[in-house]
Formats: C-alpha cells, sequence, structure tokens
C-alpha cells in the first residue's frame, strides 16, 4: 500500500508550548483516517502544516515520497479543507465555482458540473451560496477542492454544526469519494460517534500525542456488544450455554461472572432458559462500549500515568 502522508519527528511549538510533539506518522493510499482529539489537541495544527500554511519547529514530512521543492507538484495531488472556504454569498454554486476556476487557471469548465454531480448539488447549482444549507455549503467546499482532481482530501471537521442530515450526506460523499474515487481522506473530528461509520482508521491525539492508533476491526472489536451475566453457578450456566448454542463463545469471569461474546441478540431467550433451569441470574446486561466511551476510557487512562 502507498504511502500519501509521512512526518518524521514532526514538532511544532507556539513559544514554549509543544503543540505537535515529535511525531512519526503516516496515511495510507486508500484509507479513510480519522484524527480524533479534544479541542486543542493539535488537529488543524497538524492540517496546517501538512498544507503549508504553516512551518513546523522541527521534523519533516512527505506527500506522496517527495520532500523539499518536489512536494509542490505533490501537493496538487492533494485537497485541503481547513477552514471554510470564503464563497461570495449573492454567487450560485457555479458562480463560486466559475471563479475559483478561472483564479487557479487549471482546469476546464465542464469540471464544475462534474464535481457538483459528484456531491450531489446538481439539482441546486443555480441557488444562490446564502440560500444553501450547512450541509450543501460544505458539500459545496468539498467540490471545489475535487476541482483539480485530488488523490488525497483532507478535511478538518468538515462535520462540524451540521444536523444528523447534514453529517450523514457528507459521511456518504466521503464514503463514495473513497470507495468510487479511490480518494484517500484524512479527517479530523472531536465529536466521535460521528466518524464511526465512515473511518477505516482511527488515531487518536492527545496534547499533540497520538495515544492510540486502531483499524476500523480491531475498534469493532473492542466496541462490540457482549452480554454480562452474573449466575448462582457458572459451571452448570456453561453446560446450558454449550448445549443451547453449538458456536456461543463466552468467558468465565471471576466472582460467577460469565460474558457472552455472540448471540447478543438471543439475550432475552438465554435469560430465560437460565432461569428456567434452575440458575440464580443475579444481574443480566448487555454491554456495549462505542468509540466516544473507548475514548474517554482512553485519555482517563492516558492521566493516571
Ligand atoms: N497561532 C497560534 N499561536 C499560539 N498558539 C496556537 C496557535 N494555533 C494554535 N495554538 C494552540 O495550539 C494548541 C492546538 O491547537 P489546534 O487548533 O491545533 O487544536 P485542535 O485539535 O485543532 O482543536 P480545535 O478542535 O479546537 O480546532 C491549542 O492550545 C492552541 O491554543
Amino acid at each position: 500500500m502507498g504511502t500519501i502522508i509521512q512526518t518524521y519527528q514532526l514538532t511544532k511549538k507556539f513559544k514554549e508550548q509543544e503543540v505537535i510533539k515529535p511525531l512519526d506518522f503516516s496515511v495510507k493510499k486508500g484509507e479513510i483516517c480519522a484524527l480524533i482529539g479534544k479541542n486543542g489537541a493539535g488537529k488543524s495544527t497538524l492540517f496546517k502544516i501538512l498544507s503549508g500554511q504553516i512551518m513546523p519547529t522541527a521534523g519533516e514530512f512527505q506527500l506522496f515520497g517527495k520532500s523539499g521543492k518536489e512536494m509542490d507538484q505533490a501537493k496538487k495531488r492533494m485537497g485541503f479543507i481547513i477552514e471554510a472556504p470564503v464563497f461570495f454569498p449573492d454567487f450560485t454554486a457555479i458562480q463560486n465555482l466559475e471563479y475559483f476556476r478561472l483564479q487557479r487557471g487549471v482546469v476546464e469548465k465542464k469540471r464544475i458540473y462534474e464535481v457538483l454531480e459528484i456531491v450531489g448539488l446538481e439539482n441546486q447549482k443555480r441557488k444562490r451560496f446564502r440560500d444553501y444549507s450547512m450541509g450543501m455549503k460544505q458539500r459545496l467546499g468539498i467540490a471545489l477542492c475535487l476541482l483539480s482532481n485530488p488523490d488525497c482530501l483532507v478535511l478538518d471537521e468538515p462535520i462540524n454544526g451540521l444536523d444528523a442530515e447534514g453529517i450523514m450526506e457528507i459521511r456518504h460523499l466521503l464514503k463514495k469519494l473513497n470507495q468510487e474515487k479511490q480518494i484517500t481522506i484524512f479527517i479530523s473530528s472531536h465529536i466521535l460517534t460521528e466518524l464511526e461509520q465512515l473511518a477505516t482508521r482511527y488515531v487518536f491525539i492527545k496534547n499533540g500525542v497520538i495515544v492510540d492508533d486502531l483499524s476500523k476491526e480491531s475498534l469493532e472489536a473492542k466496541s462490540k456488544k457482549q452480554i454480562l451475566l452474573s449466575v448462582s453457578d457458572p459451571a452448570k450456566s456453561s453446560q446450558i450455554l454449550e448445549r443451547t448454542f453449538a458456536d456461543i463463545q463466552f468467558k468465565v469471569l471471576p466472582n460467577q461472572v460469565i460474558t457472552i461474546q455472540n448471540h447478543v441478540e438471543s439475550s432475552g431467550e438465554i435469560n430465560r432458559l437460565l432461569v428456567d433451569q434452575g440458575v440464580v441470574v443475579k444481574e443480566f446486561r448487555i454491554e456495549a462500549l462505542n468509540l466516544e466511551e473507548y475514548f474517554l476510557g482512553l485519555v482517563e487512562e492516558i492521566s493516571h500515568d
């Protein structure tokens, strides 16, 4: 898998405050990599360094394997939205994109219509920008990024401030760009659950340090639901479970606790079965750890170090 972004001991200080601690990190081709951290964690600073808006204090980075002067060319393959793009409120989507197309002077006019279709604004392309919903404004921002046909998008909190529908639209759009156009996406948020159904990788940042880096699969394994039972007779309960479900996966823990990792949808039946056969079920609950809880746990753990 190719590497799109690579940092080497990348560091940023503002006066004495080290906002990005020496960072070795990469984003691989094809990923939707979510950068998750609270306000002030360093997300925007990292994105601004990558876009060239600010210089790192130390360390370096490569885009598409290029550094130094060669990176200018590689940067053309990237699309950044770090602060919301400033569109003209009285211009339509077409007029706004035409303005930026001419300013950049690179692409054919028909690309405007292509990108409006990609982001699902083809039916609102003659509406004035100020009459757009927040979600539509964000999609127009992404359309602007797409004008130059980038291979990678870097998006700083594109979901911030959107309602549920707007969030869903952006999620669908980004998934589509990734799956159909093979665009790699590096996206940040402090609202974790918004990225839960989108990203293929989750990177957690705290005080300029990456504190965890998980694939979608390992996050799902961590956040999977399980049944937790506290029973009078774990041995008998185990036998009943094994007899009833050939493929059951469970663990017998100390203090007469059993956790069951599959058949969560049959929780009612499991409870009834045990009770019917004389097991006293003292506690029965379904546990689910979502991304938010996982992250909070992580932050908690770190701060106890
Ligand atoms: N130009 C600057 N001068 C001084 N300090 C800055 C500057 N830009 C950012 N900082 C500080 O760097 C830290 C990280 O800020 P950054 O904007 O990267 O965080 P963030 O994770 O993007 O948070 P948010 O979600 O609030 O945007 C903060 O403490 C911030 O106050």
